[in-house]
């Protein structure tokens, strides 16, 4: 399978005739390559996801991979249903894997380690080049899964897939500049750095962005010269296998990028494993805790991605147009559901009531709904529990004395498939004050707290007053103010005059709470690898003894 880069996927006739006829029936069956009828058995198998439509998927393959393959789980007696967040319907079984299993993904990892490790960047790269290619290709079909598991809008799981690719990409552009230093030492002396890699490495990952925290783990440690076992979050079980699928047909070797299922217990045993060199982890904050603690028992290295409650500060000079839009990006992308969200909205006093107006009246016309649908903004809560847990927020928020403008109930679309979905109206808290829980807690649904503010030093007084550090953000058009405010955030990212775009190129991490090193960009390689120092003498050595 070696096909020029980027070409587009050869369309052939029967593709074409299959592809009409589901959008004819918009309805799910089974295909099978090559046949011009549809079978009549309801789908569904992974790689048949092209036009799968909500409520429509089942998926029954086992979801676990390593040494080159997907696995069968050895023991199904602590299966989970995993719930399709539109719907409310199981979309499939999470099995968890036991000790043996996570050994032996380990073990299997280790393996690759050892071959990977030993080819150059740039061999590392072409295959690295070949696989963001074949997520680029297959673009849809894994977006459609994610939105299936996840249940957030088709239109912003075909961005992270996108993301996901030039990740991929990024660090495939990076493998080859891996070098190190040459230091001249007296008599002609010297010594060289290597940067080596750090062998297996594990990453956990959050339900929020399944298969882009996958690639975001993945991308710079494979760039490096590591091999990864990933464990995706119990919730969002089905597309990381698709990743390990297509590092294996970009040609890793196998056990190069592994999936293990699971939860706390799972990850629990892969934080301890003795042959693990790293742990990456994305989620929250006492469970990065836990992690950290279980990796210190190893003095395992550790990134820690997690927990936010960002502010957004909004000057009274700036673009309004622009600010409201940068509101709306930093409250309610994901329903809400994203770690960097600005969900403290800090509105100088004199715009507020403009403010508000607007960004209450563009609130209320997001369209929530199927999370299959082109047109819809915002899908469903990624769980019933999350959901009721999203309400409780902001029952107890109108209890402390704030008043919900728009949105904060449950919502039923008027599609009946949707009926026991998870879906919440985006909500604009006003009447905000700073010690209220919906100020102090991550709330990780579509909730956006508005608190006035006077002064600049006032408001980063308060801006900072959290324990957590992952994102800012700042809308002003006094250029000066802005560096200013950005210099003086306690957070890991300012956004000036945007919020939540996250370009591959640009590190992102957290200060205080939210974690410590990075993901994305160069710095990130640091993460990844270590670095050797060799002396050599060229003279006779000058002993003291
Ligand atoms: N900073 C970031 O980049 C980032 C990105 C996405 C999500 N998050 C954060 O993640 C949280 C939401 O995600 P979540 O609910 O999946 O978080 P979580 O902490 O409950 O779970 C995260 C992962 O950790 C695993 N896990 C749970 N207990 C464990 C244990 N004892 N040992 C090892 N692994 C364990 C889970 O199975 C899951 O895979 C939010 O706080 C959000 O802000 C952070
Ligand atoms: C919204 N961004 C910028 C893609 C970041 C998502 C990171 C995880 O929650």
């Amino acid at each position: 399978r070696r096909r020029p880069s980027f070409a587009p996927r050869p369309h052939k006739a029967n593709d074409l005739l299959l592809c009409s006829k589901q959008l004819l029936l918009k309805s799910i069956f089974c295909m099978v390559p090559g046949q011009t009828r549809m079978a009549q058995q309801p789908l569904l198998s992974l790689p048949e996801f092209h036009n799968v439509s909500t409520g429509a998927l089942v998926v029954t393959e086992p979801l676990n991979f390593w040494g080159g393959a997907r696995v069968k789980p050895k023991d199904t007696k602590n299966s989970e249903p995993v719930y399709e967040p539109a719907t409310g319907r199981v979309l499939c079984d999470m099995i968890p894997c036991g000790e043996e299993e996570v050994d032996e993904a380990i073990k299997s990892a280790h393996s690759a380690y050892l071959k990977w490790s030993k080819l150059s960047g740039m061999e590392r790269a072409r295959i690295m080049l070949e696989a963001a290619r074949i997520i680029r290709e297959r673009r849809d079909e894994i977006a459609r899964a994610e939105v299936a598991n996840n249940g957030k809008s088709i239109t912003e799981a075909q961005v992270d897939i996108d993301v996901a690719w030039q990740c991929i990409e990024y660090y495939a552009g990076i493998a080859p500049t891996l070098s190190g230093q040459h230091i001249q030492l007296p008599g002609g002396s010297f010594a060289y750095t290597r940067r080596e890699p750090l062998g297996v490495c594990v990453g956990i990952g959050a339900w929020n962005y399944p298969f882009q925290i996958a690639a975001w783990k993945s991308a710079p440690a494979l760039a490096c010269g590591n091999a990864m076992v990933f464990k995706p979050s119990p919730m969002t079980p089905v597309t990381a296998v698709m990743l390990a699928e297509i590092y294996k047909e970009a040609g890793v070797p196998d056990g190069l990028f592994n999936v293990v299922q699971g939860g706390a217990e799972t990850g629990g045993l892969l934080c301890h494993h003795p042959m693990v060199a790293k742990v990456s982890f994305t989620g929250s904050v006492p469970t990065g805790k836990k992690v950290m603690e279980m990796a210190a028992k190893g003095v395992k290295q550790v990134t820690l991605e997690l927990g936010g409650k960002s502010p957004l500060i909004i000057f009274k000079d700036c673009e309004l147009e622009n600010a409201i839009k940068g509101a709306l990006m930093a409250n309610f992308l994901t329903q809400g559901e994203v770690c960097c969200n600005g969900t403290r909205v800090f509105v100088q006093r004199e715009i507020m009531p403009q403010f508000l107006e607007e960004v209450v009246k563009r609130t209320k016309v997001i369209s929530v709904g199927d999370p299959m649908c082109e047109e819809t903004r915002m899908g469903a809560l990624i769980s019933k529990p999350h959901m009721e847990k999203v309400l409780g927020f902001i029952k107890q928020a109108k209890e402390q004395g704030a008043k919900v403008l728009c949105g904060g109930e449950r919502f039923v679309p008027s599609d009946p498939k949707l009926k026991d979905g998870y879906f919440v109206s985006p909500c604009v808290l006003d009447n905000c004050r700073d010690d209220m829980t919906c100020v102090k807690e991550e709330i990780f649904g579509p909730v956006m707290s508005v608190l006035p503010f006077d002064t600049e030093d006032e408001v980063l007084q308060r801006a900072n007053n959290t324990t957590f550090g992952l994102a800012s953000g700042v809308f002003t058009r006094d250029i000066a103010r802005a560096h200013r405010v950005a210099e003086n955030l306690q957070a890991g990212t300012c956004y000036i005059n945007n919020y939540n775009v996250g370009p591959v190129e640009v590190p992102f991490g957290g200060y205080k709470m939210s974690g410590f090193g990075r993901e994305n960009g160069q710095v990130t390689i640091e993460y990844y690898s270590q670095l050797k120092t060799v002396v050599v003498e060229m003279g006779d050595v000058e002993s003291f003894f």
